[in-house]
């Protein structure tokens, strides 16, 4: 069989992005001749520092090769200051929209061994709601009053409700391999407000009520859950979700609280997905706090670059890595400090390639 060979755009950013990335390309790198799997790598800039260098914080550049020559990417974290920033945006966000990558695939998940196993999958919607940052600012006789409109479309609620129910019917199969798993049936949860916000959540909530009724989600259990309540069920009884999908600002505060439950921001992954790209992304930040320590968990980074795998079909491969890090995280010898543990993102990454 003739080897496939991926072109891979890496994006570090910003922060600790730089001390992660490096660590997914060795990992793709490191995967076994045997899967008939060969790698290309493209260095491509973004973030704040580009901003500052070079006047754009996503150059065009970074985005046309990721079109025309690329077949996936991995993209560290930028740091994206606070306050506005005259001229300077969001990359990640812009490339979420630029690449119509619509759905962000968050897989929230412990080891099966763990006392109270968690196994979730967050399914952000990636284009609209909020994140359209349609904004201004303006004066009134009472002072300044800040405006944002949260955009909800019949469209990208339906796609994302669409790969949330393919999602959960992938995951069935899974399970009835034979991989363990918390779950029995494949279950998908709506996250929404739509009892404050009947026009843009009531329209999420209808749409993807309908999407999810298709007959071939016909195995696929489907719930609603009111987000503030959602936040408060997902502490509580974290066992009980299998799938959830959300608009954007949901998804994204949700899944930094589910990765509370796992036990840090440095483990959870997520791919950008579209049509045949995608984006595999740790879901923390550039994290200011431990950069240039060497400190940073790289799991987040090596779980998203099999993430990305599977949505590239490579699930073969994907397994192979995700298999090595649980390895690591089953023996628990060397953790990182987010974990508790005192080992260097060097000595992780080393014990993981050789568990490979
Ligand atoms: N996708 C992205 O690019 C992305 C995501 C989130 C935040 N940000 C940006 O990152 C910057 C910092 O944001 P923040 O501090 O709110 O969130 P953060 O995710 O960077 O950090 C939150 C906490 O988690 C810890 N942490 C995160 N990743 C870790 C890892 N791999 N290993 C060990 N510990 C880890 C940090 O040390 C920190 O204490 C901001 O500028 C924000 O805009 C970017
Ligand atoms: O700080 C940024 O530029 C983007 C942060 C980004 C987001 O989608 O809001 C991050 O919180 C994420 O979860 O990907």
């Amino acid at each position: 069989m003739a080897a496939r060979t991926l072109r891979i755009g890496l994006i570090p950013g910003d922060g600790i992005g730089k001390e992660v990335i490096p660590a997914g390309r060795r990992i793709l790198e490191a995967l076994p001749a045997s899967l008939g799997l060969k790698f290309e790598f493209v260095d491509l800039k973004a973030g704040f520092e580009t901003f500052e260098q070079t006047g754009a914080a996503l150059p065009d550049e970074t985005v046309a090769i990721l079109k025309n020559e690329c077949d996936g990417a991995l993209f560290g974290a930028v740091s994206s200051p606070s306050k506005a920033v005259k001229g300077y945006s969001s990359p990640i966000v812009a490339l979420r929209k630029k690449l119509d990558l619509y759905a962000n695939v968050r897989p929230v998940k412990s080891v099966m061994t763990a006392a109270n196993p968690i196994d979730m999958v967050i399914v952000r919607e990636n284009t609209e709601d909020l994140y359209v940052k349609e904004e201004k600012t303006y004066d009134t006789p009472e002072g300044k009053v800040a405006e944002a409109i949260k955009r909800i479309s019949q469209r990208a609620s339906s796609r994302i409700a669409t790969i949330a129910g393919e999602i959960a019917l992938r995951r069935q199969k899974i399970r009835e391999s034979g991989a363990p798993s918390i779950h029995k049936e494949p279950l998908v949860t709506i996250t929404h407000k739509s009892n404050v916000l009947s026009q843009t959540d009531g329209l999420f909530r209808s749409t993807a009520r309908e999407a999810l009724a298709n007959p071939r989600f016909k195995d696929v259990g489907v719930e609603e859950q009111i987000v503030d309540s959602m936040v408060y069920k997902l502490f509580r009884q974290p066992e009980a979700y299998d799938v959830i999908v959300a608009p954007n600002l949901y998804g994204d505060i949700l899944s930094d609280g589910a990765a509370a439950l796992v036990g840090s921001l440095g483990l959870v992954p997520s791919a950008n997905v579209g049509e045949g790209f995608a984006i595999g992304e740790p879901c923390h930040g550039s994290a200011p706090d431990i950069m240039g320590q060497g400190i940073s968990n790289p799991i987040a980074t090596l779980r998203s670059a099999a993430l990305m795998l599977e949505f590239l079909n490579e699930e073969a491969a994907a397994a192979k890595i995700y298999a090595a890090v649980d390895a690591n995280l089953e023996e628990g010898k060397l953790l990182s400090p987010d974990l508790g543990g005192t080992a260097k993102t060097e000595e992780v990454v080393q014990d993981i390639l050789r568990r490979l």
